[in-house]
């Protein structure tokens, strides 16, 4: 018989931190990127298709908010969408994107018009979203947890486009500058969520398979834009 006694949460939360393993630091494309190994028209590539990732973000978070019956979760999790859809038109983290698109030489026309949108990302990204409509709450939490990963990796890629990628103004560079604070108080808190809430060896075990998803909708968005790389 398998066993179903609950992880502890030490166990659960090194479960949950094994799925670095999977996380999209490794995959090749991010790694030429971060080694400055990519063509102007790639890194452009990269921006714009990212864009569509970032864009959604803020009607995710407001499903797992649809979603949840607890008033202190939501109370915390608005934040998200304030932080990426800003207080004002001109600010918050998509307009941070949309300034990192126009410093690459991207007018804000094409990256809008999602005219790169590669169809492999919109499908990845359309499944992120569905997927937090769809599923409990909890487990769109631990979906996002990926965010546990990413602040080393952002920090890095900060250092990356200014080394590497001089070109690109300086002044596009906010969303990263920003970010990796953003992401490690976000995590956090993600974490503090899905420890508490999933407590039978059922909801833990949903949490994982939730992060595992989540690594595969990253990798598959990098394996679309590397294959049309390749492709020219
Ligand atoms: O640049 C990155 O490598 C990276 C990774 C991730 C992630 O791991 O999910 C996010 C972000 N950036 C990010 O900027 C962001 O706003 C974000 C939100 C989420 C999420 O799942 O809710 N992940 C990420």
């Amino acid at each position: 018989m398998t066993d179903r006694t609950p992880r502890t949460v030490p166990e659960f939360t090194a479960a949950l931190q094994a799925h670095s393993e999977s996380y999209w630091d490794t995959h090749p494309f991010h790694q030429r990127l971060h080694r400055g190994g990519l063509s102007e028209p790639e890194l452009r590539s990269w921006i714009a298709n990212r864009w569509y990732y970032q864009k959604w973000l803020p009607q995710k978070d407001a499903a797992v908010i649809a979603n949840c019956p607890v008033p202190e979760v939501r109370r915390r999790w608005v934040q998200r969408l304030a932080d990426q859809d800003g207080a004002a038109p001109d600010q918050g983290g998509n307009v941070d994107w949309l300034a990192l698109a126009e410093a690459a030489g991207l007018s804000r026309a094409e990256v809008l018009d999602e005219r790169h949108v590669l169809p492999g990302v919109r499908f990845a990204t359309d499944a992120y979203v569905n997927f937090a409509r769809t599923r409990p709450w909890i487990e769109a939490v631990a979906a996002s947890l990926t965010e546990l990963f990413s602040p080393d990796l952002m920090r890095d890629r900060l250092t990356a486009l200014r080394t590497h990628y001089g070109w690109v103004e300086p002044a596009g560079l906010r969303y990263f500058e920003q970010r990796p604070a953003v992401a490690d108080a976000d995590s956090a808190h993600a974490l503090g969520l899905v420890t508490e809430y999933c407590t039978s060896r059922e909801q833990q075990d949903a949490a994982l398979a939730a992060l595992a998803f989540k690594c595969d909708v990253l990798w598959s968005m990098l394996d679309a834009i590397e294959h049309a790389a390749a492709a020219g």
